[in-house]
């Protein structure tokens, strides 16, 4: 029997690693890992034209046609009609299996792009080799092709259908090449349980909760008044907003910062970790002169835990008896933008309003301090103010403002 050049068995593939939704800016983007053997796909839709195009570079043009006439099949025609789908190949390190490989992390990217594959039944490629003793192996090295006497990239299902299947080197008789097609439908069962463990560990519970695409922002907050507030500013530059309201199985994320900044980038960073996906949050609060600056980054939690009447109760009390002109106030924000694992790139803006606490409350839009918060150009209180009207003069909506003109060129960065 040969020995192999990474010991494996003759039947044994390569370990598997996957980082799902690899480029920020694409989301149906992988960089697929076997052994060493690491290639990047992005698949996206257009409308511009129709069709399949397939792109790649450390691939040959034959290859590349290859792959083409293998992922035809698994997807729909009729939207192959009416929008093109591009699917963007780059080999980054070639270690052998680069065909198979590069066939299964487009499988993988695909997966990402919702609605694209006909099917669940999700195929994959092997490659198997015959080596000089005609032992036959899959899942070959780089080393192990350069010596293989035939060899053959095969494309299943684990419910062993074969698909498109590409031989080269010397032919092969009958007994052995049905040796290499059970060598390859025994890789292609390990491939597919190597590629679901990773898919349902990583990718599942997010995508449960609906992937957000390009058009969608993501924002770190469980306050449903911010929501709010964030949804009908970013609607108007044709953006969705998803809250932490919309991943119900993320864990708390401990405001442990000193500083507003500090705890902003706090939920920014963790929750664009899991998610790898950009990911926006705000940290804001009241500061009241009267109470140097109090309840500022503990706003949330003035009164204790996170009860906004609890909270403006122990504001008037504690502004018991101080006249009017000594009441003013200002509500700040901090908004810090997170890439997903690049904690020092965010980018951080903020925004205030000044204003005035009232003695009796008054209004009741907004949420948490609004009734008591005083606008004096516009003499009302922000909770007697519109949703519009509250985004025109907030100090959230002027954080918004100033990462407007940024944001966009930062993310493509
Ligand atoms: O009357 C208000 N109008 C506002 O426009 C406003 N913005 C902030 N605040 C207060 O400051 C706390 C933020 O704390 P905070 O940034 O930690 O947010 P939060 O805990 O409510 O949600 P999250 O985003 O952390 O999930 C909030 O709870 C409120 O008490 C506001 N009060
Ligand atoms: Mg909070």
């Amino acid at each position: 029997m040969m020995v192999r050049t990474d010991n494996r068995a003759v039947n044994d593939v390569r370990p598997l690693q996957v980082q799902w939704r690899y480029l920020t800016q694409q989301p149906a983007s992988v960089l697929w890992q076997r052994g060493i053997t690491k290639i990047m796909v992005a698949a996206y839709w257009q409308t511009k034209a129709a069709g399949l195009v397939v792109t790649g570079t450390g691939l040959t043009a034959g290859q590349i046609d290859w792959l083409q006439a293998a992922l035809l099949p698994l997807v729909s025609a009729e939207a192959l009609t009416q929008q093109q789908l591009v699917v963007t190949i780059t080999t980054l390190e070639n270690d052998g299996g680069q065909l198979a490989e590069a066939f299964n992390a487009t499988i993988g990217a695909l997966q990402l792009l919702p609605d694209t594959l006909l099917d669940q039944q999700v195929p994959c490629a092997v490659s198997v080799g015959v080596m000089a003793d005609q032992t036959t192996l899959v899942d070959l090295t780089l080393a192990e092709e350069e010596i293989a006497i035939s060899q053959m990239t095969m494309v299943a299902t684990a419910q062993e259908q074969v698909g498109a299947l590409t031989l080269s080197g010397q032919p092969v008789d009958s007994s052995l090449f049905n040796e290499l097609i059970l060598r390859a439908s025994q890789g292609c069962t390990r491939t597919t349980a190597q590629f679901q463990a990773s898919f349902q560990q990583a990718v599942q519970p997010v995508m449960a909760a609906g992937i957000p695409d390009v058009g969608t922002i993501v924002i770190a907050t469980k306050n449903p008044g911010k929501a709010r507030e964030f949804e009908a500013v970013f609607a108007k530059a044709g953006l969705k907003v998803k809250t932490l309201l919309d991943y119900p199985e993320l864990p708390e994320i401990d405001e442990t910062g000193q500083t507003f900044e500090a705890n902003a980038r706090l939920k920014a960073d963790q929750i664009a970790a899991i998610l790898k996906l950009p990911v926006l949050a705000d940290d804001s609060g009241l500061m009241v002169d009267a109470l140097d600056g109090r309840p500022g980054i503990y706003s949330a939690r003035f009164a204790g835990d996170h009860n906004d009447a609890g909270n403006n109760a122990k504001l008037l009390f504690e502004l018991t008896g101080v006249p009017t002109e000594k009441r003013t106030a200002t509500f700040h924000s901090t908004l810090a933008f997170a890439k997903p694992d690049r904690p020092n790139e965010d980018l951080v803006v903020e925004g205030n309003v000044a204003g005035r606490i009232l003695g009796i409350p008054r209004g009741d839009n907004g949420f948490g301090y609004d009734p008591l918060f005083y606008v004096p150009e516009l003499d009302a209180s922000m909770a007697e103010l519109s949703l519009a009207q509250k985004n025109q003069v907030s100090h959230r909506a002027r954080a918004i403002a100033n990462l407007e003109p940024v944001w966009r060129d930062w993310l493509a960065d």
